[in-house]
């Protein structure tokens, strides 16, 4: 089916974990009553994004948040991207996405790569790296409609991330994510057309709602582009649902019209994993 229909849940994330659950089960229920295929929830959904917060809110897999997303994702017959959650392993902790078909199975997990440590004068200092550590492994799970590639947040500003995902068969790009009040309002949008844009796919970033009683401040916006680099839906920063067509058709019209992808010079440069 080149058709199908996406709910992107941009939900108001609290200090009680419980909370967060039940508003988290809430948005997927709603989302697959109004049909959606697909559910995405944003980066830390069960978490406050803060350091202090990640080891209390940890939870080994399989744990109850992803107990729940699993049993939800067969009950609802949803392919359901769980957003992220602290993940413990062994004596480490990591940002993780699970992602769940519609038998309820684990259809794929992604670490986050690229841990957010920046320090911006005037701006946000955020060191993921003093509590959480980071994955090795590029992910692309098989929907049933698509592969589709997921990495977390920062991720996201790693081009050649994402191209390894295209060149694994992604046509659909899912980036559960907690941009902030410095780099959001200046990049977001852009790094989000850009890399539609340069691998001709949809790429679908989920973030919270903004949440003034928490100390980090999401930017919210999540944001869903097409294939030519064409926003088609764009929150604010208040809690709600994003639904979207994705049209699987529209990415091989982009690639045979402006054929990007087979015009790279693999003769004078590569890309390849380690
Ligand atoms: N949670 C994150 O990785 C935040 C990334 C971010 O805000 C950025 O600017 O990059």
């Amino acid at each position: 089916m080149s058709v199908f229909k996406i709910a992107v849940c941009q939900m108001l994330i609290e200090e009680e974990k419980d909370r967060n659950l039940k508003r988290a089960e809430t948005m997927i229920r709603e989302s697959a009553a109004a049909g959606s295929q697909w559910v995405v929830l944003p980066e830390m959904f069960n978490c406050p994004y803060d350091n202090k917060y990640f080891p209390d809110f940890a939870e080994e897999f399989p744990g109850p948040t992803t107990k729940m997303l699993s049993s939800l994702a067969k009950e609802l017959s949803i392919f359901l991207i769980g957003g992220s959650i602290p993940e413990r392993y062994e004596d480490k902790i990591y940002n993780t996405s699970f992602i769940f078909d519609f038998q309820g199975n684990l259809a794929g997990k992604h670490r986050k790569m690229h841990l957010f440590d920046i320090d911006v004068a005037g701006g946000i200092r955020f060191q993921e790296s003093e509590i959480l550590s980071a994955g090795e492994a590029v992910t692309v799970a098989n929907a049933p409609q698509c592969p589709v590639g997921v990495s977390i947040c920062y991720d996201m500003r790693f081009p050649e991330l994402v191209r390894l995902m295209t060149l694994e068969g992604a046509k659909v790009i899912v980036i559960p994510a907690a941009f902030n009040m410095t780099t959001g309002p200046a990049h977001w949008e852009l790094l989000a057309r850009t890399r539609a844009l340069d691998n001709q796919v949809y790429f679908i970033a989920a973030s919270p709602a903004r949440n003034l009683n928490t100390s980090y401040h999401a930017y919210g916006h999540s944001i869903v582009v097409n294939p030519w680099g064409t926003v088609i839906a764009q929150a604010d920063e208040k809690e709600g649902i994003l639904y979207v067509e994705i049209d699987l058709e529209l990415v091989e019209k982009v690639r045979r019209e402006l054929p990007l992808l087979a015009h790279r010079r693999k003769d004078v440069y590569a890309l390849c994993k380690k």
